[in-house]
């Protein structure tokens, strides 16, 4: 069970709902990963139309916890604006806050995030930040009333999984009390698998499952390497040696001679 801003949830999978190659694949996949929690963008929906729709009943007909997002957002106004729609639209103050600072990378801009979340916080919103692994930026998040960090392992859509790991190692370690949900760039059921065996608390994606060849199985996939991962963590994993180790005892060998 995962505890975050005095809620449990029992998935340690996120899912975001963009994507899919329809609406009715994203809802079978949703209940295939067993999951309790979708992120949605209230930006991108809007742009394509479908805000008020079918699409929000189809959410909120999930029966899953929604983690409305300021995906596309590249100002702080911006960002700050969507968040307060979001909960009018979703009755909810959680909010995956999204700053884009740069158009290729989608790198999130740091000092905008910091700005808004410190906004939303004393707005009241209970803030995830979609960031990056620095640790300086971390501890203002958690200044400005964060409770939760959302630290990318890749760009975002790139599927190139953890592109700096012992940067996410230091991560953990530094905040080492602090939920941690590792957010974009996971391609692989394996990626999600490794780092949550360095002890992240969940992860988030969207790109790799909506548009993988059958989103359905790849979902079910995700969620099986997310608990695997988190049991071997638990299970506490041998660290890595320079040298080998015999795995098979040589005190009291049989002597043929
Ligand atoms: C859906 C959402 O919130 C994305 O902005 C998120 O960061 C996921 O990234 P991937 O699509 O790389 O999984």
């Amino acid at each position: 069970m995962l505890r975050v801003y005095g809620e449990t949830l029992s998935s340690r999978l996120f899912l975001g709902t963009a994507q899919y190659p329809s609406p009715s694949v994203m809802a079978e996949a949703v209940r295939a990963s067993g999951i309790d929690l979708v992120t949605v963008s209230l930006r991108r929906e809007t742009a394509g139309g479908r805000a008020g729709g079918r699409f929000w009943e189809l959410i909120n007909g999930l029966g899953v916890r929604v983690l409305p997002n300021t995906a596309g957002c590249h100002s702080v106004k911006e960002a700050v604006t969507t968040a307060q729609m979001a909960r009018e639209l979703f009755g909810t103050d959680w909010i995956k806050l999204e700053v884009i600072g740069h158009h290729d990378t989608l790198q999130p801009d740091v000092f905008g995030l910091v700005e808004a979340a410190r906004i939303l916080s004393a707005d009241g919103f209970k803030v995830f930040p979609y960031t990056t692994e620095d640790l300086v930026v971390g501890d203002r998040l958690l200044d400005a009333g964060c409770q939760v960090l959302m630290p990318w392992c890749a760009p975002i859509g790139s599927a190139r999984g953890p592109a700096s790991p012992d940067a996410l190692s230091a991560y953990r370690a530094h905040f080492a009390d602090i939920p941690l949900v590792v957010d974009a760039g996971l391609g692989r059921p394996s990626h999600a698998a490794a780092v949550m065996e360095m002890g992240f608390d969940a992860v988030l994606l969207n790109t790799a499952v909506a548009k993988a060849g059958n989103p359905v199985a790849m979902a079910a996939a995700f969620a099986g390497a997310v608990e695997a991962g988190r049991a071997a963590f638990q299970a506490q994993p041998l660290a890595p040696r320079d040298m080998a180790v015999p795995s098979t005892p040589v005190i009291g060998k049989a002597v043929f001679e």
